[in-house]
């Protein structure tokens, strides 16, 4: 497993070994080892799954807010995304940054993203899984986000007609939102 620092502290990169042979191909997807080989003490608790039927559904941003705070370890099980995060933390050097990734079924690339980010994505291609492991179990209650649309942040989505829950379009704007995240 292969881990890159990004430009975000505290946002990693995995990149697992896969051995293909002549079956497919066998990887392994997660390791409490390599996580603490990387100094991460994180205790996955909920594991989760969404399937979007066509390019350009765009999910996002959430987070979870205090106490129920969620790290998210990211990945593609089949199709492509392009995946974001936005640092949330008050008095981090990237406070209101974004960085974007494409994670993809080819690519086997994971994303570790710890609590106080924002975080969405947009699918690249059609019938695509994403799945992912979190820290703290859901609690509607504290299920925060902003807009993925937000001008002021500027993300730099891939060309396709964003289609988004109604719930996602009503998120208010990254400078209309008091984080309750610090570093
Ligand atoms: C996230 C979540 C949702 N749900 C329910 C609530 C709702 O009725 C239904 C769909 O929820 P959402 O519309 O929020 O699903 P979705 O927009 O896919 O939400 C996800 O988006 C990405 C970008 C993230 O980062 C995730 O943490 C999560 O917020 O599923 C759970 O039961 N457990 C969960 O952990």
């Amino acid at each position: 497993m292969d881990v890159t620092r990004t430009k975000i502290p505290g946002v990693l990169l995995f990149e697992p070994k896969v051995f293909g042979d002549h079956r497919g191909f066998f990887c392994e997807t997660y390791s409490r080892r390599q996580f603490a080989a990387h100094g991460l003490d994180v205790d996955f608790v909920q594991d989760n799954e969404a399937f979007s039927a066509q390019a350009g559904v765009l999910r996002g941003l959430h987070f979870q807010a205090p106490p129920m705070t969620q790290a998210k370890l990211v990945r593609v099980g089949r199709g492509a995304v392009y995946d974001v995060v936005v640092d949330m933390r008050k008095g981090s050097p990237t406070f209101g940054q974004w960085q974007g990734f494409t994670l993809s079924a080819a690519n086997f690339l994971q994303l570790f993203i710890p609590a106080g980010f924002a975080h969405g994505y947009m699918t690249l291609e059609a019938d695509t899984q994403f799945l992912y492991k979190v820290d703290q179990f859901y609690s509607p209650v504290h299920d925060g986000g902003i807009s993925c649309l937000d001008p002021d942040l500027g993300i730099d989505w891939p060309g396709l007609a964003p289609i988004m829950s109604d719930k996602d379009l009503r998120l208010p704007r990254f400078a209309d939102f008091d984080s309750p995240f610090s570093m």
